[in-house]
């Protein structure tokens, strides 16, 4: 593993061994400005994000040096485990060696306890006070990691304010939440939800979790469409005729049919993650990078995006094919639920910049593949004086952030050979496994859990923006939950519905049919029954 982008920076890596004798350990303390006493507490421990995201993301932060050698990271729930069968839950999850795995549960611990009453709160008030006690006159971080179902929040959030608030006053102390979605199930809810909340803690201390803000391609998207002259200029409906922003998984529910069922693939994955990325794509350049000026411009473009109209909808379910399972088998769904496992919805920002382009936002689950990306397609070449149809040789820019992340632009270039007039889709290819091999990508758990330890609130979702995400989809959603747009049936591992297609094509979107991404065509050619192709990769 390469450490090139692992280097713990100073702000966070603040304390000495708790192994050093006090009086050594108190004087190094407070000698130091940055020390910090750093507890996280984990909500929800005994579940299945916390084992299967949030303790791994602390373990990662903790083997490469960005989490104090003596954090302390206290799991809670109402679930009656001790230290050690915590640590048994969670050691199959971690990485690394017998010795790595059991040098990072030596810092996790359980505290046992309901989320109403006192006694629980006041046990885990106890933890972290007598321990923050022993550091007098640092300064102490806690990070309320809510790995819980959001109907508990309120109570939760209400509990940790009444009786696990007594952070002490030193200065640089801080006490931070963070939140996972779903926030809500419409705007009214969410909001709903947003006012509880927000009277418990202010904007400043609430982390709410989007994972895709943690990608790096995510992050990427957002550095390279405002650092780059060549990108402006056409960054607008006169160049662009149409926007793709897209996520497949080649696999169902998987025992989640419960908690999906009651969301759908609307609220699971467009009004969020693909919500956030079309953001990125559309917004105007911030006036600095400070979290509260980028935020400002996200809000502004989504609120530029009319609500959904129900004719700019495809919705579909999954059913059984080659032996996997349909939607409605899990014996977790509800039999004859509607409930769409795939959406496409079209959206326009009316606004000088887009106006009339669609973005297309789709979405769905048990498909042929696992992808994201952002498709920007520009329009066709005017005056186009070589060979080919110029309708159908379209530029591209291809932001992968998923798998194997990616930067391609497609472009047209004269076919090699004798013939001039002679053109042929190429590419501008950045694939990041060859152009920074042996870098690690971290995961966007480790990213957001080390930027909320930072106090960067940059990669979380602001009240506001959640609330214009909302208003985009709730008229659209309460028709879906009506049961009023027809949800068609598409075979597990298929494209999807045809339907959706059509929607694509009624966007203007134009498939380069004779191009296929270089990476995939090889991919198909060295499989067993594969494409084929000319061997050397390239696509001419
Ligand atoms: N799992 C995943 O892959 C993902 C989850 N999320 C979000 O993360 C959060 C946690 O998800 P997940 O871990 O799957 O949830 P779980 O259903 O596993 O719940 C986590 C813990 O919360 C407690 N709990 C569960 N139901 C209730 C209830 N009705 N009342 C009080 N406590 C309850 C249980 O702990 P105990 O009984 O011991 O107190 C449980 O172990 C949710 O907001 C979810 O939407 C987001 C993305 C992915
Ligand atoms: O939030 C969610 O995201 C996952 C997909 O995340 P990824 O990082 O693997 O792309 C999705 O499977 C899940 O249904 C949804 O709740």
């Amino acid at each position: 593993m390469s450490e090139a982008v692992l280097v713990p920076q100073g702000s966070i890596l603040l304390e000495s061994e708790l192994s050093a004798p006090l009086s050594e350990r108190e004087c190094w303390h407070c000698s130091v400005e940055k020390k910090l006493c750093l507890s996280i507490v984990v909500l929800g421990a005994s579940g299945d994000l916390a084992s299967k995201k949030t303790y791994p993301a602390l373990q990662f932060l903790f083997r490469n040096g960005f989490l104090p050698h003596n954090v302390s990271i206290i799991g809670y729930a109402r679930s009656p485990l001790t230290d050690h069968q915590l640590r048994d839950k969670l050691r199959p999850r971690l990485s690394g060696g017998e010795e790595e795995r059991d040098a990072f549960l030596k810092h996790c611990t359980y505290v046992q306890g309901d989320y109403v009453g006192s006694q629980g709160w006041q046990g885990l008030e106890g933890v972290l006070s007598g321990r923050e006690g022993k550091y007098h006159g640092c300064p102490c971080g806690r990070l309320y990691y809510l790995a819980l179902p959001p109907s508990v929040y309120p109570q939760v959030c209400s509990g940790l304010k009444t009786y696990c608030d007594a952070l002490p006053k030193t200065e640089g102390s801080w006490l931070r939440v963070i939140v996972e979605k779903p926030f809500g199930r419409d705007l009214s809810s969410s909001e709903e939800l947003a006012e509880v909340l927000g009277q418990l803690y202010p904007e400043s201390q609430l982390y709410r979790i989007d994972h895709y803000l943690g990608k790096e391609m995510a992050q990427n998207l957002f550095v390279m469409r405002f650092a780059n002259m060549f990108l402006s200029p056409v960054w607008n409906r006169n160049c662009i005729s149409n926007v793709q922003i897209t996520f497949k998984e080649d696999f169902g529910t998987q025992g989640r049919g419960g908690y999906f069922d009651t969301f759908g693939i609307i609220r699971d994955v467009i009004q969020n993650h693909l919500t956030q990325l079309l953001a990125f794509v559309a917004m105007e350049k911030p006036l600095s990078i400070h979290p509260d000026d980028i935020r400002d411009e996200k809000v502004k473009v989504l609120r530029c995006i009319q609500p959904v109209q129900e004719h700019h909808v495809v919705l579909g379910q999954y059913t059984a094919a080659d032996g996997q399972p349909g939607y409605t088998d899990d014996p977790t769904v509800p039999s004859g639920s509607k409930t769409p496992t795939f959406a496409a919805v079209t959206l326009f920002v009316d606004n000088d910049r887009w106006s009339g382009v669609p973005f297309v936002l789709k979405a769905g689950k048990a498909l042929n593949d696992r992808k994201a990306e952002i498709r920007v397609q520009l329009r066709p070449t005017p005056h186009f004086v070589f060979g080919g149809n110029p309708e159908r040789m379209r530029n591209e820019l291809v932001v992968r952030l998923q798998p194997d992340e990616a930067i391609y632009l497609k472009m047209i270039v004269k076919r090699p050979g004798l013939e001039t007039g002679d053109c042929a889709i190429s590419e501008l290819d950045l694939d990041y496994g060859k152009r920074y091999p042996g870098v690690v990508i971290p995961d966007a758990y480790p990213r957001l859990i080390l930027d909320a330890i930072r106090g960067d609130q940059q990669h979380f979702v602001r009240r506001d923006e959640l609330r214009a995400a909302w208003a985009i989809f709730t008229p659209l959603l309460h028709a879906v939950d009506e049961g009023r747009l027809p949800v068609h049936p598409y075979p597990y591992g298929s494209r999807g519905p045809p339907e959706a297609d059509e929607l694509l094509a009624r966007a203007g979107f134009v498939q380069n049919l004779d191009y296929k991404w270089p990476h995939k065509a090889a991919a198909a050619a060295s499989s067993p029954g594969g494409a084929g192709g000319n061997g050397n990769g390239a696509r001419l």
